[in-house]
């Protein structure tokens, strides 16, 4: 078979909303055994990594992957928990506790999956799953809240590739970015004030958004434009005079300018500049991971209180935490409301059986 149907199928079903919640991935195991994979997998995508194909196949084949995948393994090690991955984890509880908050809004009408992008749950696997379950209206909600090609342009091209593979390709739609949603500014708020009642406040307040190659933006990627917007508005919403905050970004990888100023420069420059304390939030990540956990967390308080810092706090991620929850549930309504049946039709159901029954005597 040329293309992947349901021969079996029930042309009369009445059809589910599928959502689809996706992620970047995680490797299985904090071993190096399992980086190698998952980091071959991520590394080897051209919307990640834009460089010529054949030279960064040697780059990547006879450097990267012989020295990074220890190293990371012993970074996710940090992190690791009796259940696994801290990112497997939060992706997971987002698309358990969104399924609930949809069961009460729609009964079983609206399925919610979860997939990664690079690893397991494949999103091919999920979306199997999904169009078994009768889903004929699909929402992709990758969980990246500012877009770039090497997130968003990639999740695209996964479900792409599975659409290719369909013989009947469902009604879709695919939430490309939500920086500026009023919903997701305000969650985000919520979670420094809840921050600030506990601990007080901090001389400064940085933004740390992972960065990308500098190149990226000059070619028209819109991520940095997304990240200071995003910075703007919750600085607006807590009402932050403009020296009280500021957009850094981390993660940096290879020898290529990154999008700047740099995170931990910055950390260090704050601390070289007689700032005593500072509060880090990461808002363009859903949930915390190795990146944000480790990276933020440890590795640049270090680099902060060595150069003469003396409180900085992480702010974690939005997670599954009610806030979240409440805006991604009204992001997904806002979404499907034109694929929500009013009540069901029995006439136009039964018309339907009656036509399906025909075509299958026909056959
Ligand atoms: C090599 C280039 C990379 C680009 C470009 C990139 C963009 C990018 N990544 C995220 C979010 C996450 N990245 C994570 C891990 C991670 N990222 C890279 C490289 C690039 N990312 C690597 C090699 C790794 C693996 C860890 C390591 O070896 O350092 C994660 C965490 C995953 C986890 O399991 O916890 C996230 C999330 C964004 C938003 C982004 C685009 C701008
Ligand atoms: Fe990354
Ligand atoms: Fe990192």
């Amino acid at each position: 078979m040329k293309y992947l149907g349901s021969p079996d199928f029930d042309h009369a079903q009445k059809g589910t909303i599928g959502v689809l919640v996706t992620n970047l991935g995680t490797p299985t195991a904090p071993e190096k055994a399992a980086l190698r994979p998952y980091l071959k997998q991520f590394l080897s995508d051209p919307r990640v990594v834009e460089i010529p194909r054949l030279l960064w196949w040697f780059i990547l084949n006879g450097i990267i992957l012989n020295v990074r995948p220890a190293r990371s393994a012993e970074a996710y090690r940090t992190v690791w928990t009796d259940e696994g991955s801290p990112l497997l984890i939060h992706t997971r509880n987002q698309a358990q506790e969104l399924q609930k908050r949809l069961n009460a809004h729609h009964g079983g009408e609206v399925i919610v999956e979860f997939a990664m992008r690079y690893g397991e749950p494949s999103v091919s696997n999920a979306m199997q799953s999904l169009i078994e379950r009768g889903a004929r209206q699909l929402l992709v909600l990758p969980m990246y809240p500012q877009y770039s090609g090497p997130t968003g342009g990639s999740t695209f091209d996964a479900i792409a590739e599975d659409f290719i593979k369909r013989r009947w390709i469902p009604d879709f739609q695919f939430v490309a970015s939500y920086h500026d949603q009023p919903g997701y500014i305000k969650a985000i708020a919520s979670s420094i004030k809840e921050h600030w009642e506990t601990h007080g406040r901090a001389e400064k307040l940085l933004f740390s958004y992972h960065g990308e190659p500098r190149r990226y933006l000059d070619e028209g990627d819109p991520y940095h434009c997304h990240c200071h917007k995003t910075t703007r508005l919750v600085a607006q919403e807590l009402g932050l005079a403009e020296d009280e905050y500021l957009s850094a970004f981390q993660s940096r990888f290879g020898r290529e300018e990154w999008l700047k100023p740099y995170t931990d420069h910055t950390l260090r420059e704050m601390a070289g500049d007689g700032i005593r304390s500072v509060q880090v939030v990461c808002p363009g990540f859903s949930a915390d991971c190795l990146e944000t956990i480790e990276e933020i967390g440890e590795e640049n308080r270090d680099y902060f209180l060595e150069a003469g810092g003396e409180r900085y706090e992480y702010i974690p991620c939005l997670n599954s935490g009610k806030g979240h929850i409440d805006f991604l549930t009204t992001l997904v309504n806002d979404r499907i409301k034109p694929w929500v049946r009013p009540q069901d039709d029995q006439a136009e159901l039964t018309a339907s059986l009656a036509e399906n029954m025909k075509t299958r005597s026909a056959a």
